[in-house]
C-alpha cells in the first residue's frame, strides 16, 4: 500500500481532531495547513477556554429557548483552529473542515486570508448559514471542494470514513 495522501492525512487530522469535541450531535474538526503542507493550526467545536463545560449545555433545542442550547456558546472548529495557529498568518493556507463552514466561520476563513476549504460532510446545506458561506466564499474568490476520500477511488480501506459519514 502506497502512501496516504496529502488530502487524506489532512482530512483525517481533521477526524481526529473532531474528536475531542463533547458535542453529542456533531463533532467537527479543522487543520490548517500552508503551501509547504506545514500544519499552521487545529481545532475542534467546544466550549470557551475557562468556561466549565457542566456549566453550559450541549442540547441542540429546548423549551427554554435558544439560551438553554449549545448553539450561543460553542466554539467553532474553524475558528478555533485559526486562533490555535502557531504561525504569524494563515494567508494563502488552506482549511480541512470535516464539516462545511458555516457563514460566522467563513467570514473568519476569508478575513483570515485562507484561499482553500476542503470538507467532508455538507449535512447542513439546507440550512441559511451554509447558503451565506456558499455566496461569501464565492464573492471571495475561495476555492471550495469536497474531500473524496482515495478510498472511494477504489484505494485503501475506508472504514473511518465510513464511520464519520455516519455523523
Ligand atoms: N462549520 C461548523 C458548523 C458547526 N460547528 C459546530 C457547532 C455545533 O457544536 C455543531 C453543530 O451541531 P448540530 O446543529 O449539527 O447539532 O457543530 C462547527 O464547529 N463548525
Ligand atoms: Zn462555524
Amino acid at each position: 500500500m502506497g502512501a496516504l495522501s496529502w488530502d487524506d492525512y489532512f482530512m483525517s487530522l481533521a477526524f481526529l481532531t473532531s474528536m475531542r469535541s463533547k458535542d453529542p450531535s456533531t463533532q467537527v474538526g479543522a487543520c490548517i495547513v500552508n503551501d509547504r503542507n506545514r500544519i499552521i493550526g487545529v481545532g475542534y467545536n467546544g466550549m470557551p477556554s475557562n468556561c466549565p463545560n457542566d456549566q453550559l449545555p450541549w442540547s441542540k433545542r429546548s423549551v427554554e429557548g435558544e439560551l438553554a442550547t449549545k448553539y450561543p456558546y460553542v466554539v467553532h472548529a474553524e475558528l478555533n483552529a485559526v486562533l490555535n495557529k502557531n504561525a504569524e498568518s494563515c494567508s494563502g493556507c488552506r482549511i480541512y473542515s470535516t464539516l462545511f463552514p458555516c457563514n460566522e466561520c467563513a467570514k473568519v476563513i476569508i478575513q483570515a486570508g485562507i484561499k482553500q476549504v476542503i470538507f467532508a460532510s455538507d449535512k447542513h446545506s439546507d440550512r441559511a448559514s451554509a447558503k451565506a458561506s456558499r455566496r461569501l466564499f464565492e464573492l471571495a474568490n475561495v476555492e471550495l471542494r469536497q474531500h473524496v476520500p482515495e478510498a472511494r477511488r477504489g484505494g485503501r480501506d475506508g472504514t473511518q470514513w465510513e464511520k464519520a459519514e455516519k455523523q
